[in-house]
């Protein structure tokens, strides 16, 4: 674990915090094997895969109807009232997040220019499984793209040993809408809904989050389907200062680290004290959580990075751009609109990562290793397009007319010029 003083900081360690892609393209020549075998070899290639990485042998890829349906008599119904609860606030937020479906505004007397909405056509869900399985994330990607009116919505996950997929996950699929359930996880699920197979429909879109091999795939197949952004292993950086309590923080990196070796887990804090205590708590959690494996391994990845003002640590922040950003101050308020890159984020002591991972309704699909620079988490827009609408009287034209002639005319496209010209010399 990196523990030191933000301006302490060589150039070497502050941009392997920074620039952390590279982490994901160290597997591209592994990744852009398995593309190549599955748009080659089709369900072949998903079955050899999927027995090599997920160590099930598998025949149907596709759930069927009478397995969603026994995996639903299996689970605990105190269980599915919590699937729903957060199914619905899930809901709610992403329905709120909806844009108009169509509207105009008046440019000009007789110049109506406006805006219609329509859902992608079809759509895949990646829901990881790997080293633990995510049913809230089915929720979390199936559920916006039925708010926006996606009509084709698939998933993949990868199955088990014995061929199956986690009971939970299907029914999370079910309640969110799920149109159609792949048993397939990894690059190969990812191949297969970029390129299509026998079994597998090829999508226009594919979303959601997983490890470095399904993030890295994610970009390499842009060239037949759109992505979402890349969302690989888990990350948070808080800011706090001396108001905050040690052991909250250090629990809360604990629980970003338990995902996954890779997860990247920083503090950065005014207060010496916060420091030190949150290493301590760290160090003595990371012994005695279940997954301490996993943990001791992320650590490896994580700082502690004292700075000598608020400024300092926020604009690390920003720099960083976690996927998650806990804000634990005495004037959240001020700090936050200080924030310009973070995928969500969570204002006061309250408010740990896990309300967000599971129930408070914003989306946990989130851009990772820098990527909250360019990009949003995910939401409604991103099962939706927009067309622009223009719509004109003869008065309307009359009054652009001058216009568009000079402006075509001058780019030498006196077709587009006599389109116009044409209209008005036409008696009506
Ligand atoms: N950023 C986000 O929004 C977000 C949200 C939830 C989870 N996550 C992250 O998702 C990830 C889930 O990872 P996971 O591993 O548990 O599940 P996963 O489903 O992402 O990955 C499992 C698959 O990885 C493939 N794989 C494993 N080792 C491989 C190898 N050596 N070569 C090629 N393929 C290999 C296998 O096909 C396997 O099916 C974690 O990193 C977690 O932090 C991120
Ligand atoms: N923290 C993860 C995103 O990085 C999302 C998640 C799902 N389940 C638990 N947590
Ligand atoms: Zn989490």
């Amino acid at each position: 674990m990196l523990y030191k003083k933000i301006k302490d900081l060589t150039n070497g360690e502050l941009d392997s915090l920074i620039e952390r892609a590279s982490d994901l393209m160290a597997v591209r020549d592994a990744v852009e094997i398995i593309l190549e075998d599955v748009k080659k070899d089709g369900d072949n290639a998903l079955r050899h895969y999927t027995e090599k990485f997920d160590k099930a042998r598998i025949g149907a890829i596709e759930v069927n109807e009478d397995e969603i349906n026994e995996a639903m008599t299996k689970i605990d119904p105190s269980l599915l009232k919590h699937l729903d609860k957060a199914a619905s606030n899930i809901r709610k937020f992403h329905e709120a997040q909806l844009p108009r479906d169509k509207w105009f505004v008046e440019i000009s007397p007789g110049v109506k220019a406006g805006q219609k909405t329509v859902p992608l056509r079809s759509v895949g869900a990646y829901v990881p499984g790997g080293r633990a399985s995510y049913p809230s994330t089915a929720l979390m990607t199936i559920i916006p793209a039925k708010v926006a009116g996606v009509k084709d919505v698939a998933m993949c996950t990868p199955p088990g040993p014995d061929g199956n997929v986690n009971p939970l996950t299907l029914a999370a699929a079910k309640v969110a809408g799920a149109d159609r359930i792949y048993r397939l996880g990894g690059v190969q699920a990812v191949a297969a809904l970029a390129y299509g197979t026998e079994s597998v429909k090829p999508v226009d879109k594919i979303v959601g989050p997983g490890n470095v091999f399904v993030t890295t795939a994610k970009m390499l197949i842009r060239t037949h389907a759109e992505i979402d952004f890349p969302a690989g292993p888990s990350e948070i950086l808080i800011i706090a200062d001396e108001t905050a309590d040690p052991d909250f923080i250090a629990s809360d990196m604990l629980a970003q680290a338990e995902h996954d070796p890779n997860a990247i887990c920083v503090l950065t804090t005014t207060s010496e004290e916060i420091a030190a205590n949150t290493q301590q708590r760290l160090g003595e959690l990371a012994d005695t959580t279940p997954r301490s494996e996993i943990v001791k391994e992320a650590l490896q990845n994580a700082a502690i990075l004292i700075g000598t003002s608020l400024d300092e640590c926020i604009e690390l922040s920003n720099r960083f751009g976690p996927e998650h950003l806990e804000i634990v101050t005495a004037d959240d308020d001020t700090v936050l609109d200080r924030i310009d890159s973070a995928g969500s984020i969570f204002m006061g002591k309250y408010a740990p990562v896990s309300t967000g991972d599971y129930a408070s309704g914003t989306n946990h699909v989130l851009p990772t290793a820098g990527y909250t620079r360019l990009y949003s988490g995910l939401n409604i827009n991103h099962f939706l397009k927009y067309s622009t609408i223009q719509q004109l009287d003869r008065k309307g034209l009359q009054s652009l007319s001058d216009t568009i002639i000079t402006l075509a005319e001058e780019e030498g496209l006196y077709a587009h010029a006599d389109a116009v010209r044409l209209r008005l010399k036409k008696n009506e």
